[in-house]
């Protein structure tokens, strides 16, 4: 059951920008958005894409010009400061250069917001103690952050953010300036914050990656509107906006790019063939469905007896199932590995780039597969690649004989 604890109702944020002939920048345009209780929830956008002011409006650090923000059950879009209190002291919140005071030790900054909301001495004492240890600082409590490395101050903030047991924790761009040891390290506290605290977390990034590692469900910010949204796992697998599968580009690896297949081609003179890795069914962003993929490969491959080298892929793991793809060249005589290729596209997605002696045109063979060749012909980043559309699946008959 779905337990909505932050609501985005048609929200508009609008701030006058200075200068000569003052204009109205929207930030944030028409937004209607749910976060579920208990979820983490990555937003994603590039910079200027408006996540940062839609985090602030969750704690009504800006207010929306029109549209509603909800928050654990209150309507907060004009909520006097003095009613806020008790809604904000429900949030915790990390960012980016963590905002640590440097002139207070590690235990005293994770005191501060117990200090601020007036907690008696021992108890701030256990609190701080219970909370350096939850975040593996317990030897730190008496350093200073610039001591402390990047992914330690990190845990020194959230340890912050967690002191007044709050429902929410927004974490904006919380891992950005951290390497990628750091960021999976800090990301998988954060899921234990989550999964310990039953914390919701709302997740700001430009990095697909972090959505990857820890989000259940994910938005896709451009220019001020979520363009796109939904279960993590559907969103990589099926993304259905251009802005969505150039992030899902910087986090999966698999496709091969042109000038790959390009040299592929140079060195093997088989039929290169992409075979897209689905481990489950996507239920569908905005109704698109797309069936498990690739999940009986092997099979096939003994059955018809063709010979097959793997030559380039990746798979990697989305909310616990694999997503990917793999690129085989597959030999035999030209009919059979037709006849293969026709049997594997009944149950997989199979982009055919052809032979060496006889290639298809790298546009034309994404183009055949739906998933990713679908709007490539609209996207400005793959305007090169955009060409006529084939039906999905296998080119074969074009090969007939093709193959020695
Ligand atoms: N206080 C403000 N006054 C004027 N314009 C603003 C203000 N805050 C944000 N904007 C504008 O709103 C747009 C969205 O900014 P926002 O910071 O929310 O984006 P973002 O996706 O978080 O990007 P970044 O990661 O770079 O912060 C930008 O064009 C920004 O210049």
């Amino acid at each position: 059951m779905s337990d909505p604890i932050i609501t985005f109702d048609h929200v508009v944020k609008e701030f006058r920008t200075r200068g000569r002939g003052a204009n109205i920048a929207r930030a944030v345009d028409d937004v209607s958005l749910t976060i579920d209780r208990g979820d983490i929830f990555g937003i994603i956008g590039y910079s200027g894409a408006g996540k940062s002011t839609l985090v602030r409006l969750i704690n009504a650090l800006e207010r929306p010009t029109s549209g509603t923000v909800t928050v654990l059950g209150t309507d907060i879009t004009s909520l006097s400061e003095t009613k806020l209190r008790p809604i904000r002291q429900k949030i915790g919140m990390i960012f980016q250069q963590f905002n640590l005071f440097s002139t207070k030790t590690v235990a005293q900054n994770i005191a501060y917001p117990l200090q601020l909301d007036h907690w008696r001495k021992d108890y701030q004492d256990r609190r701080v103690n219970e909370l350096l240890e939850f975040v593996g600082l317990s030897e730190h409590a008496n350093k200073y952050p610039s001591q402390l490395s990047g992914g330690q101050k990190q845990r020194v903030g959230i340890a912050r953010a967690l002191a007044t047991n709050p429902e929410i924790l927004l974490a904006d761009e919380a891992t950005s300036a951290l390497d990628p040891e750091t960021t999976t390290e800090v990301l998988a506290l954060l899921k234990r914050v989550n999964e310990e605290f039953g914390i919701t977390i709302v997740l700001i990034t430009h990095q697909m990656n972090v959505v990857q590692q820890i989000a259940g469900r994910v938005a896709v910010m451009s220019a001020g509107r979520v363009v796109e949204s939904g279960d993590v796992y559907d969103v990589f697998a099926a993304p259905q906006q251009p802005v969505t599968k150039r992030f899902i580009a910087t986090a999966l690896s698999g496709l091969p790019e042109e000038d790959r297949v390009e040299r592929l081609h140079h060195e093997w003179s088989g039929r290169i063939v992409t075979v897209l890795i689905r481990q489950k069914d996507v239920s569908g962003t905005q109704g698109h469905e797309l069936k498990a993929s690739g999940q009986n490969i092997s099979e096939l491959i003994a059955k018809y007896g063709v010979e097959s080298s793997l030559l380039y892929g990746g798979i990697d793991t989305v909310k616990g199932a694999a997503i990917g793809a793999i690129t085989y060249e597959f030999n035999g005589p030209g009919w059979h590995v037709d006849e293969f290729l026709r049997e594997l596209a009944v149950n997989s997605d199979v982009i055919d780039f052809g032979t060496a002696a006889k290639p298809v045109a790298y546009a034309d063979a994404v183009a055949g597969h739906a998933t990713y060749a679908e709007d490539r012909s609209h996207d400005p980043l793959a305007a090169d690649t955009a060409s006529a559309s084939t039906a999905p699946g296998v080119s074969a008959a074009a090969h007939e004989g093709d193959n020695a």
